[in-house]
């Protein structure tokens, strides 16, 4: 859709507000404002302030109360900064507000993320998904974001934003337009995934378990991929470097193979529409007979991001899947430092190699011990069951007599939907 990659260069200044009334995850802190800087150099452009302001409450019509407003409105006048970009959510009408006062382009960070994801995307499924995301947020935003329909419309109308606004027959037009094109989108969509689903389950029925790589971004997810299989994908020290997911087949051991998938990396406060966009390539996790958790733990704020990978997981519906916690980076941390450890926790460099055979080990161990052959005796009502086991597992022999007796060679998901049925 729209490419705001021309303004991303610009120079920015970030601003960040931090209130008591505001939940922990929605305040701003230096080290959010850090993060915030880094996604501003991922989409290219330069950061040359940091305001990070303090407040009993958020204002409600100018976030930073009009006081601060002139003090960064200063800022970007000494600084040359054309960008303003806040670390907390505005709501519509406080980007339009903020837009006005500053005179410059106003971004949140959603608004930001969207744009790193827009600019990066390269499959078309990717770019389906960036595509919808972004209308979604555009939509309730649509007379700040006036310039932007305009130049995608061609007309090519540059200027402050807000400056002009549309009349409000326009913006219904607008409106309608835009629901039109979420419509077509989400069929798109349907299309590019129908093609994916027919190839999970030829996957599923050669009975190859899926292992999910996950982890903020910047965790190291594709330098594993890249170690242990050859993949040969980018992995470089920036925010977002992959947003599309790649699978590459890996020798376990000698008995197994498995289909290893490096997904898109995530972090705080990812905007609620890419969570929705990306639920589908994410679909992935939901498949996953295994997730490796990687954690970068040189990172000082590595249980604070741990924890909201977890959160996503769960949120993805992945919660309850066989996990193990990959404590990337050890090369980094300091000799002598004690590294988190426990059954499923594995300290690894993917850098250096270290650790990666007994990550092996473990990854063997955790699905061995899933695929085994079983014998269910399924009830008649039970019958959809079987469906499931034809789709999902391998089904060696079906005899129908007071119960429906299935042989099946199944993996640690499916076995635990079917258990009650298991013979002893
Ligand atoms: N020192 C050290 N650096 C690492 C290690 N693993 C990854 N890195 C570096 O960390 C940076 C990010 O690695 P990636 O593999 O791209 O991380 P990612 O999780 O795929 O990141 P996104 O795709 O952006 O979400 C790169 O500069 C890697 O070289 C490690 O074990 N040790
Ligand atoms: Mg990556």
């Amino acid at each position: 859709m729209q490419d705001t990659t021309k303004e991303i260069r610009d120079k920015v200044v970030l601003v960040g507000l931090n209130s008591p009334v505001l939940k922990q995850e929605e305040n701003a802190d230096e080290d959010t404002m850090e993060e915030l800087s880094a996604l501003v150099e991922t989409a290219g452009g330069e950061t040359v302030g940091i305001v990070l302001q303090n407040r009993p409450s958020p204002d409600p019509r100018t976030f930073i109360g009009e006081g601060k407003v002139a003090e960064v409105q200063l800022y970007c006048e000494n600084t040359g900064a054309t960008m303003v970009i806040f670390d907390n959510d505005l709501s519509p009408s406080q980007m339009r507000v903020l837009t006005q006062l500053l005179g410059v382009q106003v971004l949140d960070r959603c608004g930001l993320i969207l744009d790193i994801f827009a600019q990066r995307a390269q499959t078309r499924e990717g770019r389906l998904q960036v595509e919808l995301a972004q209308y979604q947020y555009l939509l309730p935003r649509l007379t700040g974001m006036w310039t932007h329909l305009e130049r995608q419309a061609g007309t090519s109308g540059k200027g402050p934003i807000g400056s002009k606004g549309p009349g409000e027959t326009q913006l219904e037009t607008d409106r309608r337009h835009i629901h039109r094109k979420i419509d077509k989108l989400r069929e798109d969509l349907k299309d590019v995934r129908r093609v994916r689903g027919t190839q999970r389950q030829q996957r599923r029925k050669n009975e190859v378990p899926v292992v999910a790589i996950v982890g903020y971004t910047n965790a190291g997810k594709s330098t594993l991929l890249n170690h242990l299989t050859g993949a040969g994908i980018p992995a470089n020290n920036r925010l977002f470097d992959t947003l599309d997911t790649t699978s590459r087949l890996l020798r376990v051991s000698d008995t197994l193979d498995v289909v290893v998938s490096d997904t898109v990396g995530f972090i705080r406060k990812l905007p609620h529409q890419l969570v929705e966009a990306f639920k589908a390539t994410l679909e992935e996790l939901e498949y996953a007979d295994l997730l490796l958790h990687v954690i970068d733990v040189s990172n000082p704020e590595w249980q604070l991001q741990a924890a909201v990978v977890e959160n996503l997981i769960r949120e993805l519906g992945a919660g309850e899947l066989p996990r193990i916690d990959v404590f990337n980076k050890s090369d980094r941390l300091p000799v002598g430092e004690i590294m988190p450890h426990g059954e499923d926790i594995c300290a690894i460099s993917a850098r250096t190699g270290e650790g990666i055979d007994r990550l092996l080990e473990m990854i063997d161990q955790r699905l061995d011990k899933g695929t085994r052959r079983v014998v269910l005796h399924l009830p008649y009502d039970k019958g959809s069951l079987l469906d499931m086991l034809y789709r999902e597992a391998k089904v060696e022999q079906v005899e129908y007599g007071e119960t429906i007796d299935v042989t099946v060679v199944c993996g640690p998901r499916t076995l635990g939907q079917v258990q009650p049925f298991m013979e002893d």
